[in-house]
């Protein structure tokens, strides 16, 4: 049976149980579960804190997980990316007091503080840069003004909570997150998990894309492709009236709406947009 992990909770928790249920498997009854056996599926899953899935996975005691990519490349276990699942988006920063310019050279002598101490330590050392790092394991945000850090390294979503207690962010950002599926480095995957991946990939492509229909005055059509090429091409279906075809094409759901608006623009009528709710490609 394919074991998988899922976070328990925290802000990767619902999307990641919101996708899953998309994809056909079993959802957890209780928030408290710490396991769900789906033997429809032929898949148990293991309800863990988010930080220790890469842990459990590289170390091949469970097949796949679902983590936080900054997580996982904290946490220094052995694994592979199988898939980026486009939720809990963010960026891992240096910030300190605004008021003045920082720059990551500033760092130098300083105490930082950070739950992620290993990735704050590996870009430290690629600087050459030495500090103090503290270890707390959340509200960082506050660590400064408790006297503890001189400045932290930290998740950033909305960066409302880094504005809320007067820091900015400097320098790159040491990570881009997302939430991911991963596996064991180095082992292939058998066919049970290859299939998971499929499954959870559909539904996570179906949340990237629309389906695009509408009516084109035949004379348009070739403008219109240009504006909705589709993946392969788009369908291209006769109408009754000669004049017109009917066409349907996927296309990017964040750029959905602006191209309904050159379509019809161009002269395309009875635009409609349509929800994936999973695929195969
Ligand atoms: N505000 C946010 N916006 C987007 N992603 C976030 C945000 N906060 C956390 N994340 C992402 O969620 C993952 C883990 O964060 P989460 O808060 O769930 O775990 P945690 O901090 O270990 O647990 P907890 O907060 O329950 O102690 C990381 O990958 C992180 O990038
Ligand atoms: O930029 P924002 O949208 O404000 O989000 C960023 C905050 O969200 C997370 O905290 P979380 O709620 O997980 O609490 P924690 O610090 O205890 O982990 C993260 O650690 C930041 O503190
Ligand atoms: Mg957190």
């Amino acid at each position: 049976m394919l074991r998988v992990a899922v976070p328990n909770k925290g802000a990767l928790s619902e999307s990641a149980a919101a996708v899953l249920a998309e994809a056909g498997y079993r959802k957890r009854s209780d928030s408290k579960d710490l396991t769900v056996l789906d033997n429809a599926n032929d898949v148990e899953f293991f309800f863990l804190r988010p930080k220790d899935i890469a842990i459990y996975v590289g170390e091949g005691t469970l097949d796949l997980g679902i983590t936080g990519r900054d997580l996982a490349g904290d946490s220094g276990a052995a694994v592979d990316e199988e898939l980026a699942m486009g939720f809990g988006s963010s960026t891992f920063r240096y910030a300190a007091p605004a008021g003045r310019d920082w720059t990551v050279a500033d760092l130098e002598g300083t105490r930082i503080a950070t739950s992620y101490a290993n990735l704050v330590r590996a870009d430290l050392d690629s600087r050459g840069i030495s500090a103090e790092i503290i270890r707390l394991d959340g509200a960082v945000e506050i660590s400064i003004q408790l006297g503890v850090a001189d400045a932290i390294a930290d998740v950033v979503g909305s960066g409302r909570t880094l504005r809320q207690h007067g820091l900015v962010a400097f320098g790159e950002s040491l990570c881009d997150s997302e939430g991911v599926l991963i596996s064991r480095a180095g082992t292939e995957n058998d066919k049970a998990a290859r299939q998971f991946v499929k499954r959870v990939q559909g539904v996570v492509f179906g949340q990237q894309y629309v389906m695009i229909d509408y009516d084109c005055p035949r004379a348009l059509l070739d403008k219109a492709v240009e504006i909705t090429p589709g993946i392969e091409s788009p369908t291209v279906a006769p109408m009754a009236d000669e004049d017109w075809v009917a066409v349907r094409a996927l296309v990017p759901r964040r750029a959905h709406q602006n191209l309904m608006d050159e379509l019809s623009e161009l002269g395309a009528r009875a635009i409609l947009a349509s929800d994936i709710r999973s695929c195969r490609f």
